[in-house]
Order: structure tokens, then C-alpha cells, then sequence
């Protein structure tokens, strides 16, 4: 049971991850303003969660069956809240694919927009005419550096992560004319089940369809560079947590919010140069060309690029 002068903060995706921390950390805020309803699809994979929170459920915390991929799910999650009164909507729950696009069957690519981009419209559409209603709330999403910024062999997680860019440009400006606001979260690459979903996914698949070469440059070139930039720039899902705790508790939220400053010269490759030539021909040298000297490149380009870009994102500490 939520008190009244808490903030009812509904998250999709806690059974692992992101999702769970950010869970965790709400729950167990010290001035105690949050109540958080942890959902997750599969109630079977709640002991993470329950493990984490430690005393904080079934006091600041409660559980509750979501799978953002069911109307008729959404639905009861939703009508079985109060007066289905939500402060704070966290639309987190995703999944990735990576893999040459010829070895990719359009029903996995479907899936993927499925839960990445309609998951998010059905929690919005369910939600935000309540928050209309009461001139009150607050909307985060859960994007990606991915979604700002395409890389290579992920083109269609990439995609799902820039339709949802688009959405919530577009909505944010209704929004704002009814006091409720939306954020987007835009991490980059984050130690959680996802990393390792996608090194197992890896191991099992064959690649059919997919010409020998194209096999090689992904298993051979991208994963590896995938691995260590992961290693050398990975956060850790608390990092992602404390940044939307930041923007939740912000007067004035921003819209777009980089977790990782260390990737955010990444991104600015884009707005200096808006033909897009800059950031293709950076990331096929640094690809095919540095390969293990990518470290070095990375450094430099945080050198090269104005610091007043690098400081655009919301410190985690
Ligand atoms: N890790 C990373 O490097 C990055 C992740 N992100 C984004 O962060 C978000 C969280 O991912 P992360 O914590 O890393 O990954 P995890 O795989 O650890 O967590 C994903 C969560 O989403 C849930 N989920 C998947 N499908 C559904 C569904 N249909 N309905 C409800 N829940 C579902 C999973 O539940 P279940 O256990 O049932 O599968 C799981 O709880 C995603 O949106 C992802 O795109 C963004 C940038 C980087
Ligand atoms: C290989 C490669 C890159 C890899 C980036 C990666 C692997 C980013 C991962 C982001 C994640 C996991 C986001 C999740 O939503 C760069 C740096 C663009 C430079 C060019 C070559």
C-alpha cells in the first residue's frame, strides 16, 4: 500500500538488469517517497529481485505480472493499481539481436519491435490518459546509445531503439501542454543479462544465409571489438539506476539523458557532421582498420571532441 505523499512508480522489466536496480534503489530511497510496483512477465524469476530488495517488500515495494508484449496483460497490471494512479512510468523491459541481417528471420526482427517499440506504446496508451487527466507524471523511457546512434551488426535493435527516438519526440511536445513530462534514459553498454543473452546467442547460432566473409567480420572483427568495448566502457545497471533516480528527482528534467560519459563523443560524431560521412567512415576505420588499437582511438576522440559535449550526461555518482 502506497501513502498518499508517495510517488507510485511502475517499472516493466525487473527480473533482471536495469529493471531490478532501479527497483531496489527507489524502493529503498531513505526519505521513503517512493512506492515502486516491480513488474516482470514470469512471477518465476522474482527471487533476484525479492533477494535485492531485502525489507523493502511489501513495504515500499510490491510485485506485479506485466508482459509488455500482451494488451490483455497490460491491461490487468494497470486496472489492478488504485484509482490506477501512476506517478512515474519506467518502460525498461527490452531485449536485443545482433547477427549479419541475412541470418535474421523477419518474425525475430518483428519480436524485437514488438517488445522494444509496441511494448512501450501499450504501457504509454494505458497509462497517459490518466496522467492527461490529473495534469500530472512523468513518462521514462528506456532507450539506448543505439537509438541515437546506429552500430553496425545491430541494425534492427538499433532500429526499434530510433523508432522509439522519434515517438517520444513527437509526444513529448502534447505532453508538456498537459504538465506530464517524459525522459528518455540513453545508456551505453551495460553489464546485465543482455551482454551476456548476446554472447550465448553467439555461441548457439550458425549464421545461415549469411555469406562466409560477413560471418568472419561479425564473429571475427565485431564481436571481439563488442567485447572490449564493453570491458573498457561497460557500466553496471546501479550506474543506469542512479542516473534515473537524478532524472526522476530533477526540478527540470531534460529530455535526452547519456549515462556514459565516456561514450558520448560517440554520439556528438553525429551533430558534427550532419551528412553522417563522419561517423561511418570513423567506425569502419576503427573497426576494420584499429581493430585492437581501438582503445587508443576512443581516448583520442575524447580529446578531439569539445568537452562541453562530453559533459552532457547525467553523472551516475
Ligand atoms: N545492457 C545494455 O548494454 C543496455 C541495455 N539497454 C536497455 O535497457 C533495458 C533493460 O535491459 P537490461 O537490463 O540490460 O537487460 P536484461 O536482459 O537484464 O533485462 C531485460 C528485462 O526485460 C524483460 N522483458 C523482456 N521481454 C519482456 C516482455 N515481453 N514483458 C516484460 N518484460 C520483458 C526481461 O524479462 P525476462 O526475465 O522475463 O526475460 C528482463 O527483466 C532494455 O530496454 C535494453 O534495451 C540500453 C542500453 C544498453
Ligand atoms: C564495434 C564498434 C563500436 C561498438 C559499440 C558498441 C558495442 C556499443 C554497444 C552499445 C549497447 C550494448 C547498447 C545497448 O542498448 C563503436 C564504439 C561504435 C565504434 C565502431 C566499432
Amino acid at each position: 500500500m502506497s501513502s498518499p505523499v508517495q510517488k507510485v512508480v511502475l517499472i516493466t522489466g525487473c527480473s533482471s538488469g536495469i529493471g531490478l536496480r532501479m527497483a531496489v534503489m527507489l524502493a529503498n530511497d531513505e526519505q521513503k517517497r517512493y512506492h515502486v510496483i516491480a513488474t516482470m512477465r514470469d512471477l518465476k524469476r522474482k527471487d533476484k529481485l525479492l533477494e535485492a530488495a531485502g525489507e523493502a517488500y511489501g513495504k515500499t515495494l510490491s510485485l506485479a505480472v506485466l508482459d509488455v508484449c500482451s494488451d490483455d496483460s497490460v491491461k490487468q497490471c494497470i486496472d489492478g493499481i488504485k484509482d490506477r494512479h501512476v506517478d512515474v512510468l519506467i518502460n525498461n523491459a527490452g531485449i536485443g539481436l545482433v547477427g549479419p541481417l541475412e541470418s535474421i528471420r523477419v518474425e525475430e526482427m518483428k519480436s524485437v519491435f514488438e517488445t522494444n517499440f509496441f511494448g512501450v506504446i501499450r504501457m504509454v496508451k494505458e497509462v497517459m490518459p490518466d496522467m492527461k487527466r490529473r495534469r500530472g507524471g512523468h513518462i521514462i523511457v528506456v532507450s539506448s546509445v543505439m537509438g541515437l546512434q546506429g552500430v553496425v551488426f545491430n541494425d534492427i535493435y538499433s532500429a526499434s531503439k530510433f523508432a522509439m527516438e522519434g515517438f517520444c519526440e513527437c509526444l513529448a511536445v502534447q505532453l508538456l501542454k498537459f504538465n506530464v513530462t517524459l525522459s528518455m534514459i540513453e545508456p551505453g553498454p551495460v553489464h546485465t543479462e543482455f551482454e551476456a543473452k548476446m554472447i550465448q546467442d553467439v555461441r548457439e547460432k550458425e549464421y545461415p544465409g549469411a555469406d562466409p566473409d560477413t560471418v568472419h567480420y561479425f564473429k571475427n572483427v565485431y564481436l571481439p571489438s563488442s567485447v572490449d568495448i564493453f570491458e573498457t566502457l561497460g557500466q553496471t545497471p546501479d550506474d543506469i539506476a542512479r542516473c534515473t533516480k537524478k532524472v526522476i528527482e530533477a526540478s527540470n528534467p531534460r529530455f535526452r539523458n547519456l549515462t556514459n560519459p565516456r561514450y558520448t563523443p560517440i554520439i556528438a560524431l553525429k551533430y558534427a557532421d550532419e551528412t553522417g560521412g563522419l561517423s561511418v567512415h570513423a567506425f569502419y576505420h576503427m573497426l576494420f582498420n584499429l581493430g585492437p588499437l581501438m582503445h587508443i582511438s576512443m581516448k583520442a576522440m575524447r580529446y578531439m571532441t569539445c568537452g562541453c559535449l562530453r559533459n552532457r550526461a547525467v553523472a551516475p555518482t
